[in-house]
Formats: C-alpha cells, sequence, structure tokens
C-alpha cells in the first residue's frame, strides 16, 4: 500500500536523484521524475520496469503533479532551473532541494517560488553508492508548517538515515568545515602526485596505513564529477576562508620544515594536536592498523616507511587556527570527514609517531620535492576557489582525473571496501561509547 495518494518530484535524475527515486519508490511512494528533456525517452527505457517511477519530459510537468519535489541538480545551475520550473510549482506544494550547499539554493527558491509553496530542503551527506542507513541526513525547515514538516521527514524516513535538523546557514558552516577543507586536502594530494609524474602506488613510502586511506579517498574523489567539489567549495559562503586557512597552514609548516626550525614547527603542531584532540576527551581511536593496512593498491614493504605527513599536520593546524571542533560535526559528517578525522586522530594521538613525524620533518629531505608540489597544490586550489572560478576549477580536476583513469575501477572496488569496513568498525566505537 502506498504510503500516502501524494507524489513526489525529482528534477534531475543524476546519481543522487535516481537513488532518490529508487529508495523512495520501493518505499512504496510515487515518483514523478525528469532530467533534461533530451533524456527523456532513454529515462523511460532505463525505469521502465519500476510502475512507481513516472518519467516526465521536463521540470514543468514534474512540478505541476508532484506535492514534494526536490531539485536535485549541478549547484551551479540551481539558479536557472529554479527560475524556470519554480513558477509551474503545485498550488501549496513543498519543494526542496538536494545541492550539497543551501545559500544558493534558499536564495532561489525564494527568488522563484510563488508564496504558496513551502520550503523544506535536505542534503544526504554521502555518495550515491553508499548505503544510506545511518548515515546523516540535513532536514532544512525554511518556510513551512510543522505539518508539513512532519510529512516531509516521513518521506525521507526510507533512507534509514539519521535525520539532522540544521539552518540553512548552520548547514553550510558545518559542511564547509568537514567537506569543503577535506576535498582541499585530497585535491591537492592527487595534483601533487600529477605534478610530480608519481603513481604513489608504485613507491614504497606511500603504501601502508594511513597512505592507504589518503590514496584510496583521493582516487575516489577524482573518479568523481568535478562539479559535486566546485560547486560545493565555491558556492559556499564559508568554504573559501577555511580553504585558504588550509593552504596557508600547508605553506606555514612547510617553511618551519625548511628552514629546520624544529622547535617552533614541534610547539606549533602540539599546540594544534592539544587543542583539537583533548586529553580529557579519551575515547579509543576510531582507526586502528590492523584495519588501514588491509586496502593496499601496492605491495607493502616489509618496513613502514616514515614520511612527514604535512597533509595531516596542516588539517590539524587548519582547525586549531579556525577554532573548528571536528567531533562537533560527527552528527553531520560525510564518510570521508569521518575517515580523514581516523587518520588525523591516529597520528596525533600516538606520541611516538607524532615525534618520528616531526623528526622526518626537520631531519629527511626525500619528501621535499613532494611537499613543494602539495603545497603549491593547496595554494593553487584555495586560489581557485576563492576566485569563484568554476572553469579553472573543472580544468584542473579533469587533467588531474585523466592521469589516474586507468586506475579508477580498481581504486574504486578497493575504496568502497575500504570506506565500508572503516565506517563499520568506526560506528562500533561510536556505540560503545554512547
Ligand atoms: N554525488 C554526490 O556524492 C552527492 C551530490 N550531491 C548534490 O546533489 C546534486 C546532484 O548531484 P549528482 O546527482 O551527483 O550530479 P549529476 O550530474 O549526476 O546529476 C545532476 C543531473 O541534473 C541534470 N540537470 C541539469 N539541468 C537540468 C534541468 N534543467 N532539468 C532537469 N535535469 C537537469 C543533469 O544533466 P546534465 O548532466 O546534462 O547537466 C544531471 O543529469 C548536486 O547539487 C550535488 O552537489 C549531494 C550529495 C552527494
Ligand atoms: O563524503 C564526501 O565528502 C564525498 O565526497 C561524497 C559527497 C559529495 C557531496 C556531498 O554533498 C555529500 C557527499
Amino acid at each position: 500500500m502506498a504510503p500516502s495518494s501524494k507524489a513526489i518530484g525529482i528534477i534531475g535524475m543524476g546519481d543522487m536523484g535516481k537513488m532518490y527515486a529508487k529508495t523512495l519508490s520501493d518505499a512504496g511512494w510515487n515518483v514523478n521524475a525528469c532530467d533534461l528533456p533530451d533524456k527523456y525517452y532513454d529515462l523511460q527505457k532505463e525505469f521502465e520496469t519500476r510502475s512507481k517511477i513516472n518519467i516526465l519530459p521536463d521540470g514543468h510537468l514534474v512540478s505541476r503533479s508532484s506535492d514534494f519535489i526536490i531539485y536535485s541538480v549541478e549547484a551551479k545551475y540551481i539558479d536557472a532551473v529554479v527560475a524556470a520550473y519554480g513558477p509551474s510549482t503545485k498550488m501549496n506544494a513543498i519543494v526542496g532541494g538536494q545541492t550539497s550547499c543551501k545559500a544558493p539554493e534558499i536564495a532561489a527558491f525564494e527568488k522563484y517560488l510563488p508564496k504558496d509553496v513551502e520550503i523544506i530542503s535536505c542534503h544526504s551527506l554521502h555518495g550515491p553508492r553508499v548505503d544510506p542507513r545511518g548515515q546523516p541526513l540535513a532536514i532544512i525547515k525554511h518556510r513551512a508548517s510543522h505539518e508539513s514538516y512532519l510529512f516531509v521527514q516521513k518521506i525521507l524516513s526510507a533512507f534509514g538515515s539519521k535525520i539532522v535538523h540544521l539552518t540553512a546557514s548552520e548547514h553550510d558552516r558545518i559542511t564547509a568545515d568537514t567537506q569543503a577543507v577535506t576535498h582541499a586536502a585530497f585535491l591537492s594530494m592527487g595534483a601533487a602526485w600529477y605534478a610530480n609524474g608519481q603513481y604513489p602506488w608504485d613507491i614504497p613510502r606511500y603504501i601502508g596505513g594511513i597512505e592507504n586511506v589518503k590514496i584510496n579517498i583521493t582516487l575516489r574523489i577524482y573518479a568523481s564529477k568535478w562539479h559535486v567539489y566546485a560547486g560545493l567549495a565555491i558556492l559556499n559562503p564559508y568554504a573559501k576562508r577555511q580553504i585558504r586557512q588550509y593552504a596557508a597552514s600547508v605553506t606555514d609548516l612547510y617553511k618551519l620544515m625548511l628552514a629546520g626550525q624544529r622547535e617552533e614547527l614541534s610547539k606549533r603542531i602540539k599546540s594544534a594536536g592539544a587543542a583539537v584532540f583533548k586529553p580529557d576527551a579519551h575515547r579509543d581511536l576510531l582507526l586502528e592498523d590492523e584495519v588501514l593496512d588491509r586496502f593496499s593498491l601496492g605491495k607493502k614493504p616489509p618496513e613502514r616507511v616514515r614520511n612527514n605527513h604535512l597533509s595531516l599536520l596542516a588539517i590539524v593546524d587548519c582547525w586549531w587556527k579556525l577554532g573548528i571542533h571536528p567531533y562537533d560535526h560527527m552528527i553531520c559528517s560525510t564518510p570521508l570527514f569521518r575517515l580523514w578525522l581516523g587518520i588525523a586522530e591516529y597520528l596525533f594521538r600516538n606520541p611516538e609517531l607524532l615525534d618520528e613525524v616531526i623528526e622526518t620533518a626537520i631531519e629527511d629531505d626525500t619528501f621535499r620535492a613532494d611537499d613543494l608540489e602539495f603545497t603549491f597544490a593547496a595554494r593553487d586550489w584555495s586560489d581557485r576557489v576563492d576566485l569563484g572560478n568554476m572553469d579553472g576549477y573543472r580544468e584542473k580536476f579533469e587533467k588531474v582525473q585523466q592521469y589516474f583513469a586507468p586506475r579508477f575501477p580498481e581504486a574504486t572496488a578497493l575504496g568502497n571496501e575500504m570506506v565500508q569496513t572503516i565506517l563499520e568498525h568506526v560506528e562500533k566505537q561510536n556505540e560503545i561509547e554512547e
């Protein structure tokens, strides 16, 4: 039996739109969906066996016939798409969006939707191929009655996600802290490997433990669509400052390493660590060696090879400088952020390892070339985001993407397995603590 006679509309049948259409129709809802008109016939064919999904030629038809309409298009097009279809929204319907950044989405809704239309937005904080159960799902009640809010919650309960209630600006602040700056770090790693002509899984010093997480997540990001990452960095009003601080932290720490300023480097890293990983907040580590070592694209050397982990030192420094408490954001975190925090914690809560890293940073110059490229990359990503340069972002993203593309099938399979295993492990740790 259908949970209600009301229909859900989805505008934009890309990866997320399809995932939403399938999950909601499987839960018994009638779904009206469309993509651009030229994809109408292909989509009809793809969904012909699913009687609860009604593919329509365009967003006008979806808007006219649906009671809760979700825009699931590229963030950079949200204004134009809502301008086109918003005025066709059914009277008294509810409209929301799935874009990763809410400021432009809400602005477009306020600008183009008729006044009788309510606004309740959402954001699944995971990619389309991650099991949504237990993952955070933000819901934003922007202009709506309590009754409509309950109705939307009932619909979205089909995902089995953890619902987080936020305002649009709380959402953007948190995701700038979690997603945007995390992606900046991994995008910079990929760009640095590209600039050095390296495939890190071929180099013994990049295999095993923390390095596996770095490589797998970097490849996972570059195997995805550039517009998702560009949108959430460039259009989020809070993200520029965060990404700029990450680049500044990388640069400052690299300069201290180059100059051999052991005392200053050590003091700065330890102050950052003490602020972020409070000694009183005792908890088990999110990640362990055994879990970290399992997912390698290359052959692990018999001895662990030292690294100065500039990328990790810099994220903790960045959190410290911005006053970000990453554990406070766990309720609204993506899988990648939890893995990123997991490896940062792994390093900072192991005093011997942290001392070894500082020692390596000062004494071992075999990483200087890699770190130089990493510093350039972090600064360059930050500049492109600062300038709001979508084309510049795309150009760099796709160049690096092409370089790594031959390894995507293997890396994504391994990356999915790694994300799943590590997240299950992290969940268990959290349950023990609760
Ligand atoms: N991928 C992810 O991991 C996540 C993404 N998001 C957000 O969800 C949104 C969708 O992302 P995702 O599904 O990955 O991206 P996709 O590119 O796969 O999907 C977007 C779809 O919308 C279509 N589209 C563009 N304009 C219109 C229009 N006027 N009418 C109908 N359809 C249109 C696009 O067509 P065309 O390609 O031809 O432009 C495309 O098929 C983005 O805003 C993203 O930030 C949120 C959570 C996770
Ligand atoms: O986990 C991540 O950070 C991802 O890269 C996947 C992703 C991308 C965009 C979103 O809005 C939510 C999740």
